[in-house]
């Protein structure tokens, strides 16, 4: 029996890194998580044991610290560039390097309309992400929000499905949507500057959102993803997972009280899972 080793690759997960930018009137504070995965001619080091072309995942994660010095300054792409350049044109033996990052956001603290300058709070669980493959001949970027915690108490309704013998759920015109999406695009034409582009992006899906009539969640995913296409040219295609994250009606007939669409049970699970990439024809 012959048997051989299919496609490979290592790198380490889990980078956390935190930077100050020191200005001299206030500081800036970026705390990231980076993943590196490296493919190239490992086969030895799987089959025989052979670790002379393996440069270990501890001075990957090293090098994510050391490069992070001079190399982090603007968006997380633009560092997540730079790493994947130098993990390929430094190492014969690599021939793609991926590298994902997650930035952890935070906002400046404001007092009286000032913002302070060293203090910070949390921009709640949202995160930007990118990830970056690059080989010789070839680089992909692809950036992105997850975690963003959405949510609109009207313009949202559910009617007209398949009703069968099993549908229990009621038709309603007026309820609330509320969604955690996880959010990526590709680039036919990299932007000069990804976090300009980027606060763009999300305004705009957050604009769609919030204007949309929406029918379903598909729907509102679709509007969301077009609107992004047809005002950012240089975007090739966008993939939203939007879960819906439901909030149910309570009964409060059983103690004879009007529930006037006011009070809700929000439900973490079971819960319907939208995914959809919009692309141009
Ligand atoms: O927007 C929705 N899309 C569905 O496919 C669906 N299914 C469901 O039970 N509720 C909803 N809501």
């Amino acid at each position: 029996m012959k048997i051989k080793l299919g496609e490979n690759s290592y790198g380490k997960n889990a980078v956390q890194l935190s930077k100050i930018i020191r200005h001299p009137a206030y500081h800036e504070f970026r705390q990231v998580t980076v993943n590196v995965s490296l493919k190239g001619d490992f086969d030895e080091a799987h089959t025989i044991g052979d670790n002379s072309k393996i440069l270990p995942t501890d001075t990957q994660k090293n090098t994510v610290y050391a490069l992070a010095k001079d190399h982090f300054k603007h968006s997380i792409e633009d560092f997540a560039l730079y790493l994947a350049n130098y993990f390929v044109t430094s190492q014969a033996q690599v021939d793609e390097a991926t590298i994902d990052i997650t930035e952890h956001l935070y906002h400046r603290m404001v007092f009286d309309g000032v913002e302070h300058p060293h203090a910070y709070i949390s921009g709640g669980g949202e995160k930007r992400t990118c990830r970056v493959i690059k080989s010789a001949s070839d680089v992909g970027v692809q950036s992105g929000i997850t975690d963003l915690l959405i949510l609109k108490t009207t313009d949202s309704g559910f009617e007209k499905y398949i009703r069968d013998k099993y549908t229990t759920l009621k038709e309603t015109a007026d309820r609330i949507l509320a969604t955690k999406c996880e959010i990526q695009w590709t680039y036919d034409k990299l932007p000069a500057d990804y976090t300009a582009q980027f606060n763009g992006i999300r305004e705009l899906l957050l604009q769609t959102f919030a204007g949309h009539k929406s029918l379903s969640v598909q729907q509102t995913l679709y509007a969301m993803g077009q609107a992004v296409l047809e005002v950012y040219e240089g975007v090739r295609e966008i993939h939203l997972e939007m879960p819906n994250k439901h909030h149910i009606p309570f009964n409060l007939e059983q103690f004879d009280i009007q529930n006037q669409n006011e009070i809700f049970i929000a439900t973490d699970e079971p819960y319907g899972l939208i995914v959809a990439t919009v692309t141009r024809e």
